[in-house]
């Protein structure tokens, strides 16, 4: 379901320098399995996997379905790891425009859901009030700690609003937190809101299979169980220290920023994937983002970037990597064509597929980039479904965990984030 493909990335390297790693990689990923590693109380994301909860996940289907006949607005309030994963694999498989519209009646088969409560924005915020008048509004409040300004401050602005309009609020309005702690947990028994918990040992940034995801993604009508059980398989899979292509891209990454290479690409040739990429740019700058050390994670979309930032990967300062994430199969190729004339000068394309030529353009990158002197991989998924998006992103998650013990930093807390908020918290005179 995922191949690794580096061979590109090994001409910037010595011929030995893999294989002499080799025992230190399979030293960071025994810390990991044998939880031996710093922050190795925060391994629920594996466990959960590993003894899969099948009631919890009919479960969330349960609530889903409810909300898909009763909503119009599925509105999600979270920030960081409470948004960016479902956002990420909505997505990635949900219809990327308008959900489709019952011919009868012509309202909507599934509602449209909704971020907010990831930023401080007034004026979005009060756009989407304007939008959200007169529609079915169903609310999911994400937060693990329940205190996160953004998240909480966006639902004390909206809860008025929706007790205003809704008689039966304390139903439209689902709470995901910890199961035993923080203010949002006693606001949601208090006010009688239903409630999913995020496990005590699965952080943000991991909790994308937890209901933190699996709920607005099943909103989505996505199916939640195959995209579970992707992750499952592949959990199972990277058990192993052969053939096991997380620990490859960890090792990778782990040598080229030991070289003083700075910042790693992560480039996507499908649009869908773009919320991948911002998933991942949080799993890996607030895993590896310490102690001085790290890759910073960025993201780019191509073809589009190729014709903006295109100009500095190919001759900038030589201090990035590139990992191209790419979808091996399309389900319904377009075929481009032929117009019988040849007055735009692509008559040569005619009935190739754009998948083709998308794929040319990707290969004519890579080798392109290499040329210029950026190491490359390429990580595939054969096609853009539940199941191999479920592996992917627990091959994400089992690579971050190794890598950030090559680095020698805890992989799984992030107490960097915490400077920024004393500072405001000070100027609002909180503290
Ligand atoms: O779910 P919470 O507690 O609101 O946190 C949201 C996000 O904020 C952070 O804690 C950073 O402040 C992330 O690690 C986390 O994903």
């Amino acid at each position: 379901m995922i191949r690794y493909d580096f061979s590109p990335a090994l001409s910037f390297l010595e011929a030995h320098d893999l294989d002499a790693l080799r025992p230190r990689v399979e030293a960071a990923h025994r810390m990991l399995l044998e939880r031996t590693g710093p922050g190795s109380e925060m391994l629920g994301w594996r466990d959960l996997l590993r003894e899969p909860d099948d009631a919890l996940l009919e479960d969330i289907d349960a609530t889903a379905s409810e909300i898909r006949e009763q909503a119009d607005v599925f509105l999600c309030l979270g920030i960081g790891g409470s948004y960016l994963g479902a956002q990420a694999v909505i997505e990635a498989l949900a219809p990327l425009f308008r959900p489709p519209v019952d011919t009868e009646t012509g309202r909507p088969l599934a509602p449209e859901v909704l971020f907010a409560g990831h930023h401080l924005s007034g004026g979005y915020l009060k756009a989407l009030l304007a939008y959200l008048e007169d529609k079915s509004v169903y609310v999911n409040v994400i937060s693990k700690s329940g205190t996160t300004l953004e998240t909480m401050l966006t639902f004390r602005i909206l809860r008025p609003w929706l007790e205003a309009r809704f008689p039966d609020v304390a139903r439209r309005i689902i709470v995901t937190t910890d199961p035993a702690r923080g203010r949002l947990r006693e606001m949601a028994s208090i006010c009688g809101y239903r409630r999913y918990a995020i496990p005590p040992d699965v952080g943000g940034r991991f909790s994308v299979l937890t209901p933190v995801g699996l709920l607005p993604i099943a909103v989505a009508g996505v199916d939640i169980r195959t995209l579970f059980y992707g992750a499952v398989e592949m959990c199972e899979r990277l058990k192993n220290h052969q053939d096991n292509p997380a620990l490859d891209y960890a090792a990778l990454r782990y040598l080229f920023h030991e070289r003083g290479y700075a910042l790693e690409l992560l480039a996507v040739f499908e649009p869908r994937l773009r919320g991948i990429g911002a998933w991942w740019q949080q799993l890996f700058g607030e895993s590896e983002g310490k102690a001085g050390k790290g890759l910073y994670p960025d993201t780019v979309q191509y073809t589009t970037d190729l014709h903006s930032l295109g100009q500095y990967v190919q001759e900038g300062r030589r201090h990035l990597i590139e990992t191209f994430l790419m979808v091996a199969r399309e389900p319904e190729p377009l075929t481009i064509p032929d117009t019988g004339d040849d007055l735009d000068g692509l008559a040569y394309l005619s009935g190739r597929s754009l998948q083709t030529v998308n794929h040319n353009a990707y290969e004519g990158t890579r080798r392109a980039h290499t040329d210029g002197g950026i190491p490359v991989s390429t990580i595939w998924m054969d096609r853009l479904a539940p199941g191999p998006l479920g592996a992917c992103l627990y091959f994400f998650m089992h690579a971050v965990a190794v890598s950030g013990y090559l680095l020698g930093v805890n992989p799984f807390d992030q107490p960097g984030v915490e400077a920024y908020k004393r500072e405001m918290y000070r100027l609002l005179r909180k503290i």
